[in-house]
Order: structure tokens, then sequence, then C-alpha cells
């Protein structure tokens, strides 16, 4: 049986990764107004818009603290932000549906968006990854770094130092190994199926990529924020 030890600068990595993705949360009265405002298609579609931008501005943050991040060449950083985003949020929506919120936020995030004018075909993909998130149960560790390592995916449209992607993305697929190893002993294939679900996430940027031009036609409105990073409008 191998013996799995995580050396202290893992340690120091993994401690900066969740810090740093537990720092950088959706803000309060974005949850407040997803209580309470009222429920029309256009409310929901806004109140969606609205914590669609605070999760960019999140990942952004989050993303600066990832090390050795901002080492990369700046257009690269560009590259794998716009390239990952839509799979991040996906992950960051994800561990926030799959929790059971005291509030029942949970329900009420999932009943907005049923209601908030997106094709069905969109909602049945989206709702299948968030369960199988769910059944995961992945701890903060998991999550944080699984982010991490979606982010620095080094085959994104336009990234020019390839290599320099995939180093920094080996370091957290190593972190993230032993973690899985000494969290869930029981099962030596949770890894394996981590790693599965960024598969899953890599068909969602379809799904997504069709959902904004369904909402254009409909002359749906998204902010500054969002057409820059989906290059619409
Ligand atoms: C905030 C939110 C939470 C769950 C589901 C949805 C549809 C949203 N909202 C959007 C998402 C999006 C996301 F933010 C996270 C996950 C998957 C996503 F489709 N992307 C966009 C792009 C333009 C406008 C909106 C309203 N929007």
């Amino acid at each position: 049986k191998e013996k799995v030890e995580i050396t202290k600068e893992q340690q120091a990595l993994v401690k900066s990764i969740v810090d740093a993705y537990n720092r950088h949360q959706i803000p309060q009265d974005m949850t407040k107004k997803l209580l309470q405002e009222q429920y029309s298609a256009e409310e929901n579609f806004l109140l969606l818009t609205e914590m669609a931008t605070s999760q960019v501005q999140v990942l952004v943050e989050f993303t600066k603290n990832i090390p050795g991040f901002l080492s990369l060449d700046c257009e690269d950083q560009i590259a794998l932000l716009k390239g990952s985003a839509v799979e991040a949020m996906f992950l960051r929506s994800a561990q926030v549906l799959s929790k059971r919120m005291p509030n029942g936020y949970t329900e009420v995030l999932k009943e907005r968006v049923r209601n908030s004018g997106m094709s069905e075909e969109f909602m049945t993909p989206m709702f299948n990854f968030y369960k199988s998130i769910d059944e995961l149960q992945m701890v903060q560790e998991e999550q944080a770094l699984l982010t991490a390592v979606t982010i620095l995916t080094p085959d994104r449209p336009y990234v020019k130092d390839y290599q320099a992607v995939e180093r920094l993305q080996e370091t957290m697929l190593v972190v993230l190994r032993k973690l899985c190893v000494l969290q869930h002993p029981q099962d030596p294939q949770y890894f394996a199926r981590l790693l599965g679900r960024l598969t899953e996430l890599r068909t969602l940027n379809h799904y997504h990529a069709e959902m904004l031009t369904s909402w254009r036609m409909n002359d749906q409105k998204f902010t500054p924020l969002l057409c820059e990073l989906w290059d619409v409008q």
C-alpha cells in the first residue's frame, strides 16, 4: 500500500487556494435579493445576470490567488480566464446549489433558474451536472483545487505557453490526487471520478454558448463584463 504524504509546501499551496476560494464568495446582498425579489421571468433573468456577473468577479479574484498564475504571460492569463470561465462558474454554482443551504437558498435559486426563460434542452444537462457534483460530496479543499485545475487547463484557445500552464496544472493535480487518497481511502476511484467531472464540464460549454445565443435572440440584455468575457454584442 503506497504511503501518501502531503509535503509542507503542498500543504501551504492547498491552504492559499482554499483561503482564496472561501475569501471570494458571492456577496451577501446578492443572496438576499435572490430570496426577496418577486418571481417574474424578467426579474429572475435579471437576478441571474447579476449573479453571473458577480461570479465572474469572484472567479477573477480567485484566479489571481492561484500560486504561479500571475507569473504566466499576461495574454495567456486572459486566454485561460476566458476559456475556463463557464466551467469554473458551473463548478462554483454546483457547489452552491448542491449544499443544503440553511435558508432555502438552493431551492430559490433552482426555482429562478427554472423560470428564467432558459430552454429545457439546457436545463437538463445543467441539473444533471449539479446532481453528479452533489453525489461526490467534495470537501472544500477538493472544490477549490478542482476549480484551480479547471482554470489551468493548457489546451484553451489562444494559449501560447502551453508548457508553463501544464506545469502549474500538474502541480495542482499531484496535490489533488493525494488529497483524494487521504480523504476517501475507501474509494480508490474517487480521484478518477473527479477528473471525469471535468470531461462533463467541457460539454456544458457548448450548451452555455447555445443558451447565450438563444437569450440574445430574445433580445435579453447582459452586463458589459459578461459581454466582454463571452464576446457577445
Ligand atoms: C448565475 C446562474 C446560476 C445558475 C444558472 C444560470 C443560468 C445562471 N446565470 C447565467 C450563467 C451561468 C452561471 F452564472 C453559472 C452556471 C451556469 C450558468 F449558465 N451564465 C449566464 C450568462 C448570461 C446570463 C446569465 C443569467 N447567465
